[in-house]
């Protein structure tokens, strides 16, 4: 399986129809503190918006909500991994992507048998207080040697000078929050992503 080299993560629906059909290919739907029938909501809207621009949709925490509205890419960390059912995402034909942070927890998600892992926070992030210091590029390249040909994406303090480093040191897609949605004017920092992408895709 092949991820495209740009992976945007947005907290609705609403930024899904804004920044999709300027050519997103992967878009993460990450939401926090909402009572889950408006997520199911978010979840449907997104769908739709994603199917029309033939772009990846993945759900982030929310596999129960996953396997009933017939997502078909799901994300968890690890903490999300101990009470998830694995075995009913799997027989749903959902494919799942794992966060890692640090060694033990690559083993915890290689054990899975995910679709990708993705390892944070390559540099420092204002999105969410994280217990682990930034990885570096370094970092990347071991995870590399360590997930061989499974799909590697880097996360966390990412931005369009930053990407062509996740890149050299062997990921494979770089995910970002925000860099764009706290950018001036977002959709054109999204039309700089893909641009900047377009010789990793
Ligand atoms: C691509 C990607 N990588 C890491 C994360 C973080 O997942 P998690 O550790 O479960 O934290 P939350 O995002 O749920 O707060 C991610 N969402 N996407
Ligand atoms: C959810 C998450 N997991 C590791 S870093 C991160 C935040 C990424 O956001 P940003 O691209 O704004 O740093
Ligand atoms: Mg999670």
């Amino acid at each position: 399986m092949k991820l495209d080299p740009f992976y945007l993560i947005v907290d609705s629906a609403s930024w899904i129809e804004r920044l999709v059909p300027l050519g997103v290919k992967l878009v993460q739907l990450r939401i926090k503190d909402m009572e889950e029938p408006a997520v199911r909501l978010e979840v449907r809207a997104a769908r739709t918006i994603c199917a029309k621009h033939d772009c990846q949709l993945i759900v982030n925490d929310y596999w129960q909500l996953a396997i009933e509205e017939g997502c078909d890419f799901v994300h968890l960390g690890q903490e999300d991994l101990a009470t998830a059912n694995l075995a009913a995402i799997r027989r749903a034909g959902i494919r799942l992507g794992l966060s890692t942070h640090d060694n033990i927890e690559l083993e915890t998600a290689l054990a899975a048998a995910p679709d990708y892992i993705a390892l944070g926070p390559i540099y420092p992030t204002i999105l969410k207080a994280m217990k682990w210091a930034p990885q570096g590029l370094d970092r990347i390249a071991e995870w590399r040697t360590r997930v061989g040909d499974l799909p590697l994406v880097a996360i966390g303090g990412l931005n369009i000078e930053r990407i062509d480093g996740a890149f050299a040191h062997d990921a494979d897609s770089a995910a970002v929050v925000t860099d764009i949605t706290r950018n001036s004017d977002p959709e054109a920092r999204t039309r700089e992503w893909i641009a900047a992408t377009a010789r990793w895709r």
